[in-house]
């Protein structure tokens, strides 16, 4: 088994409550209540601006061009795109100031901050693994698309043939990373994974009050 498929059924629990959560259920039966999606996003936004320099660190650090290539245009989609979808969902949702980070958001920015600050390319990459993966796997249903653009949009940001491209580049990556540490390295590239997906059920929960 590779190493990104062993952190995965390390963590199986609790991806999968993650990714069965009630927000996805409600996001995909576009169900979602617009106070539910409005803090979901607000906190989301200050999520996103740190991932942002999150894989400015990922283009730093990557040991390969082709990997650093794959990044930074994945870097321009966020910076582009996605940003355009949180200015219209935002604005549609009369949410103007930035929003206080909550515990889970709060828990993010500093495992982020961390593997940022580390400079290490394992560990930089454990935390977009899990970031990007879990989302293409809630998003990736055969289910008919909600009509509401707030909702179907979202979900379309996460899934596609170029999505899971990039979500298997990260998982190359991080097993080719895996395999040329030690186990120390392993170690703590697990432990970001964990604490990840840990951080990943708490950030939805966290959309409910
Ligand atoms: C808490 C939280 N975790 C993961 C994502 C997923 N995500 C973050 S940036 C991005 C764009 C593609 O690189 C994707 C899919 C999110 N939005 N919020």
């Amino acid at each position: 088994m590779s190493f990104s498929d062993e952190l995965r059924t390390r963590t199986a629990t609790t991806w999968e409550a993650a990714t069965g959560h009630r927000f996805v259920e409600q996001l995909w039966a576009g169900t979602v209540d617009d106070a539910v999606m409005g803090r979901y996003l607000a906190q989301d936004a200050l999520f996103l601006d740190r991932f942002v320099a999150l894989l400015g660190e990922a283009v730093a650090a990557a040991d390969r061009t082709d990997a650093r290539m794959a990044i930074a245009r994945q870097l321009g989609m966020v910076a582009g795109e996605e940003n355009d979808y949180f200015a219209r969902a935002l604005g549609r949702l009369g949410i103007v100031e930035p929003a206080t980070p909550l515990p889970p958001t709060r828990g993010f920015l500093e495992l982020m901050d961390d593997a940022r600050r580390s400079g290490v390319y394992g560990n930089v990459l454990a935390v977009l693994l899990v970031a990007e993966w879990l989302y293409l796997d809630w998003a990736a249903r055969p289910e008919p698309s909600p009509r509401d653009w707030l909702h179907r949009e979202w979900i379309d940001l996460h899934r596609g043939s170029a999505f899971a491209a990039w979500v298997g580049l990260l998982r190359a990556e991080t097993d080719r990373v895996a395999a040329a540490t030690d186990d120390a390295g392993r170690e703590s590239m697990a432990g970001v994974f964990t604490r990840a997906v840990e951080l990943e059920l708490a950030f939805f929960d966290a959309a409910y009050p």
